[in-house]
């Protein structure tokens, strides 16, 4: 089939007030030409995208947040004749694709926004002797195995069969910055993903614990992040990787060895805090979901978010591990995370996972964590 457009749809921006409304559809619009080479119209509510290449822009379209669906369209001109003509193509080029036959049972919906010398009741009505004129098919309007769409939109008709579902959510860019904590493990991906399609533009931050962790974590967090970003376009993630070697040598030597994993991830929260005022951002995102890992008990959750001011988001707090899971595989981050990469050697036998707040902040003190995180934020990549 040949097709002249793509129509896609939104779902929240078209609940917003005008004003902001016009500003998230200019960003909308602005990411999908972004994601790909295009040209684009807005009007009364709906994008119109003509690509310069077909099947990449059905493919890509489905990674551009805000997007609810999208249909391959033609179009023609508002009146019986064109309509006549320009459907009933369409449904010979439908019937050489196996899509219609004698035996599909089909409708016609008709919506109409305008001034025409008929109602959408009339057109449908039209529309369906049209495609009877070329397949016999049988109308049936309570269970149709196929249904064309006809859009009478002032003097301009599209005509489409197919509603592809987008990823939904708001477009990129219009809710701020987030600092998100990605590690190379399935889940703060995720985190990151399920941010960005509420709208947040990402900084990632990698926490480097070599000698603690291999290169390969290293480099699974850059793949991962290349994949996160095939969902970024428009607004790219920045990557930011700290040093965070020394820091775990210092609470490992300052402090008992039980808080080791307490300590890392207070002080990966502080650091994410630092650079969120460093790059204007209102947010830390992280992976947590309760009870997931030893670590992750509410009493540690609590424990390792003293001392940070900033809100700490933790979008799959209440999710399990296959649900996770589930998006991960989706999103195509999960082929990258389950690489072993062998783990962080810090990990002491018994972590903590009762980390009262007394404790922690004796803690803090004995390894001097204030300085060893000055020390860390300096050594942060600020090169992409
Ligand atoms: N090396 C790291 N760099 C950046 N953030 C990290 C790192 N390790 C852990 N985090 C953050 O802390 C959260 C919880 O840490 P935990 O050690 O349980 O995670 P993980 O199992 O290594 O990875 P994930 O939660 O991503 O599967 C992670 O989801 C992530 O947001």
């Amino acid at each position: 089939m040949k097709y002249d457009l793509i129509i896609a749809r939104y779902g929240e921006v078209g609940l917003k007030s005008t004003k902001v409304r016009s500003r998230f559809e200019k960003k909308l619009v602005n990411n999908i030409k972004a994601a790909i080479d295009c040209d684009v119209d807005r009007n009364q509510g709906r994008i119109y995208i003509f690509p310069k290449n077909f099947d990449e822009a059905v493919e890509n379209l489905n990674r551009v947040f805000g997007i609810v669906s999208y249909s391959p369209a033609i179009s023609t001109y508002s009146n019986y004749e064109d309509i006549d003509k320009t459907l009933g193509e369409y449904v010979l080029n439908l019937a050489s694709e196996g899509i219609i036959d004698e035996e599909t049972k089909f409708a016609i919906k008709c919506r109409r926004v305008g001034t025409h010398d008929f109602t959408s009741q009339e057109m449908a009505a039209f529309c369906g002797g049209v495609v009877r004129k070329r397949i016999l098919a049988p109308v049936d309007l309570t269970n149709p195995e196929l249904t064309i769409f006809v859009e009478v939109r002032d003097d301009d008709t599209f005509i489409y069969h197919e509603k592809i579902p987008g990823p939904g959510g708001l477009p990129l860019g219009t809710q701020g910055k987030v600092v998100c904590l990605v590690s190379s493990g399935i889940d703060s991906p995720v985190a990151a993903y399920l941010m960005m399609k509420r709208g947040c533009e990402v900084i990632a931050l990698y926490c480097d614990n070599d000698p603690y962790t291999s290169k390969m974590a290293l480099e699974n967090y850059n793949k991962l992040v290349d994949q996160l970003q095939k969902y970024a376009a428009g607004v790219p993630i920045k990557k930011r990787i700290v040093k965070y070697g020394d820091y775990l040598k210092k609470a490992k030597e300052g402090a008992p060895e039980k808080m080791t994993c307490v300590l890392c991830k207070s002080g990966m929260y502080k650091l994410a805090e630092k650079l969120a005022n460093e790059m204007g951002a209102l947010a830390i995102v992280d992976g947590s979901s309760v009870g997931q890992v030893a670590s992750q008990t509410l009493d540690n959750i609590l424990a390792t978010r003293y001392g940070v001011d900033m809100p700490i988001l933790s979008p799959l707090i209440g999710l399990d591990k296959l649900e996770i899971t589930r998006i991960a595989e989706e999103i195509g981050t999960f082929e990258i995370s389950k690489i072993d990469d062998g783990g962080c050697s810090a990990v002491p036998r018994y972590p903590e996972t009762r980390g009262d707040l007394d404790r922690v902040i004796e803690a803090c003190e004995a390894m001097n964590q204030d300085e060893a995180i000055e020390e860390a934020f300096k050594s942060i990549s600020r090169n992409e």
